[in-house]
């Protein structure tokens, strides 16, 4: 198998992202007709970064295809952090909101982590409240980061039981890299987390059987880093020039990962590709949360939502 041309097969994460939506929207349309319960995702963003409108405008519009009720908070960059907390004790207290997303990265005047702490933790549709994270962390029922939730979700269909493979992160974020950790170690597998301190990188990286590369570092994970067979999520999502050097004088841009796809796919058997791989998934578990928080605020037991 392992013949110099070897090429991984792409994790299709767009396809699997479609299909997890279709289910959501099934289950979210039974839900009003059993329940007159309709989803509601209220999503916030502070200022005007066009990265940032494209997203939220895509939020938006993905919760109402999948007929759930989607308000968005557009507020300016002045905004202060006592405006932004009022808004978030208004949609806390309104019943027919069950998920809150404040858009990141929020202007540097506001307290982040006092804003994301200040959210309904059963609201919390990002996963990323302190008491969202303790839940994960000690293995009680929550809300958890989507990023992370979407990967263990492609890397469970890839590979099946998951128990005793070892698991390496390069990236230690509250976002992704901590909760990823704790995902898998719930999967049972042997978690080493690296980070930009990490002494001997490519040598740690060959040893893993599951390679999961958040640091935002366009491609920096090379294929000579890559235990042959292993299984790799890519989770960066970095701009960069487009390889076309008249189109980079235009301006134009594309995105990458973090890992070096057409290096990786010689060596690994299965891996993310960006476009396409994780970031759909992102977004879809987003919806996933949203039908979840809203069943539980009435203590109905959500549908599985398993492929
Ligand atoms: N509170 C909060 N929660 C977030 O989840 C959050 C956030 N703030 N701030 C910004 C980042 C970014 N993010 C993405 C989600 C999906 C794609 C996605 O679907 N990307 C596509 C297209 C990529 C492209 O071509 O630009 C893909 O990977 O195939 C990208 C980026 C969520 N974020
Ligand atoms: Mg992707």
């Amino acid at each position: 198998m392992a013949s110099p041309s070897a090429h991984a097969a792409i994790i299709d994460g767009k396809a699997f992202a479609a299909g997890l939506v279709t289910r959501i929207t099934t289950a979210a349309a039974r839900l009003r007709a059993s329940h007159g319960l309709t989803p509601g995702l209220a999503v916030v963003i502070v200022g005007d970064d066009p990265a940032s409108q494209i997203y939220v405008r895509n939020k938006g519009e993905r919760t109402s295809a999948a007929g759930m009720r989607s308000d968005t908070h557009r507020l300016e960059e002045t905004t202060t952090q006592a405006d932004l907390l009022a808004l978030i004790a208004s949609l806390n207290a309104d019943s027919g909101i069950h998920g809150i997303l404040v858009q990141l990265p929020l202007p540097p005047h506001i307290d982040a982590s006092a804003v994301l702490d200040a959210i309904d933790p059963d609201k919390d549709v990002d996963g990323f409240h302190v008491v969202n994270a303790g839940r994960l962390a000690v293995g009680l029922p929550g809300l958890v980061p989507c990023t992370p939730l979407g990967s263990v979700m492609l890397l469970k269909d890839t590979l099946g039981d998951l128990s005793g493979l070892h698991a390496v992160i390069v990236g230690r974020s509250n976002i992704v890299g901590k909760p990823m950790a704790q995902l898998l170690l719930a999967e049972s597998c042997t978690v080493t987390v690296a980070h930009s301190r990490t002494r001997d990188l490519p040598t740690l990286c060959r040893t893993a059987d599951i390679l999961v590369a958040a640091v935002g570092r366009p491609e920096m994970i090379r294929g000579d880093w890559i235990k042959p067979g292993a299984t790799i999520i890519d989770v960066g999502i970095n701009r960069v020039p487009s390889a076309d050097p008249v189109k980079a004088a235009e301006g134009r841009t594309r995105v990458v990962g973090d890992v070096a796809l057409a290096e990786a796919s010689e060596v690994a058997a299965h891996i993310t590709p960006v476009p396409g791989g994780v970031g759909p998934m992102t977004i879809a578990c987003l919806l996933a949360n949203t039908y979840t928080a809203a069943c539980r605020s009435a203590g109905i037991e959500p549908e599985t939502l398993d492929a």
